[in-house]
């Protein structure tokens, strides 16, 4: 288990991260989320030693990670693949990833590359586009031997089928060797069926950390006429409320659904995505066109 307390990291002063606690269990798949600049990249480079932190402790199953090569070594930071050498050839590039990490699954990279289409032998980084960048990226993520697999931005650049394949891959290889996955993402709805929980990150913490099956089942969009609405939530603070002539429509995680529901009132579901922009929504942002 990693567990991270009280984590802040400054840039020239400015504060980034402010105070990130998680627990990050073995075995899972959790997706990062979080509005641009909100520090997620941050705080996974944190994670995996790349970046130091302001304040805070970081351990694994009770371990410090800081200066710790044999913690270190468990965690692998999946981010721009412009940091390998571009010079180097995929081949050679998978060789360097083994003897840093030791038990590189070449078996599983080989699938992977011809499912992908990408020639290891030949190829070298430079020469690729920027969706088979990633794709190299992505399959030396799902072949290294670590315990802790944090994916920043996986498919960024990837057309739809090769985002579908990827997905699957990850689903695949989670199955035949089950470690922990932390993605973070914007394309929350076509990862939200492979996650078990979310971090959701606002202003340099985390704030909201659940399973995806409880958010869903808390999120509720209320609407009917105004009064009605008000009345069926009574004593809750929706996220947000938009009114159209008498009709309201509320977004809450709290809502009673014990409460009968008065007639002309609907009750509905949030997907993922819905739960995220309204849980992250600023005052005011989106109301005006
Ligand atoms: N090396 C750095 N030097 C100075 N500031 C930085 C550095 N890296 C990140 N920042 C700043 O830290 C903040 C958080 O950036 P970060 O990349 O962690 O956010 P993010 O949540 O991953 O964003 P996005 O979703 O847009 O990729 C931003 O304001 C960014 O400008």
């Amino acid at each position: 288990m990693l567990e991270i307390k009280g984590i802040e990291k400054k840039y020239y002063f400015k504060p980034v991260l402010t105070g990130v606690e998680m627990t990050i269990q073995p075995q899972r798949i959790y997706g990062l989320l979080g509005r641009n600049g909100v520090g997620k990249s941050t705080l996974l480079k944190v994670i995996t030693n790349r970046a130091r932190p302001t304040a805070g402790t970081i351990t694994l199953d009770g371990v410090s990670v800081f200066e710790n090569e044999q913690a270190q070594n468990r965690l692998y930071l999946m981010s721009d693949a412009r940091l390998f050498n571009q010079d180097s050839k995929l081949k050679v590039l998978l060789k360097w990833v083994d003897q840093l990490y030791g038990g590189f699954d070449y078996a599983l990279a080989e699938k992977l590359a011809r499912q992908f289409k990408l020639d290891l032998k030949k190829a070298k980084l430079r020469r690729l586009s920027t969706g088979y960048q990633t794709i190299a990226n992505v399959i030396i993520a799902l072949c290294v031997p670590c315990d802790y697999i944090f994916l920043d931005e996986p498919v960024l650049g990837l057309d739809a089928n090769h985002r579908e394949m990827f997905y699957q891959a990850l689903l695949a290889t989670y199955a035949q060797r089950p470690r922990t996955f932390v993605i973070a993402t914007h394309l929350i709805e076509e990862v939200a069926g492979l996650l078990n929980d979310v971090f959701v990150m606002e202003n340099g913490q985390v704030a909201l950390a659940e399973s995806v099956e409880a958010l869903q089942q808390r999120g509720r969009v209320v609407s009917g006429p105004a009064a009605l609405v008000q009345d069926y939530l009574q004593g809750i603070k929706p996220l947000r409320e938009v009114r159209l002539g008498g009709m309201l429509t509320a977004y809450t995680l709290d809502t009673p659904l014990e409460r009968p529901l008065p007639a002309g009132v609907s009750l509905d579901g949030m997907n993922l995505q819905q739960l995220f922009i309204e849980f992250t929504r600023e005052a005011g942002e989106g109301d005006e066109v």
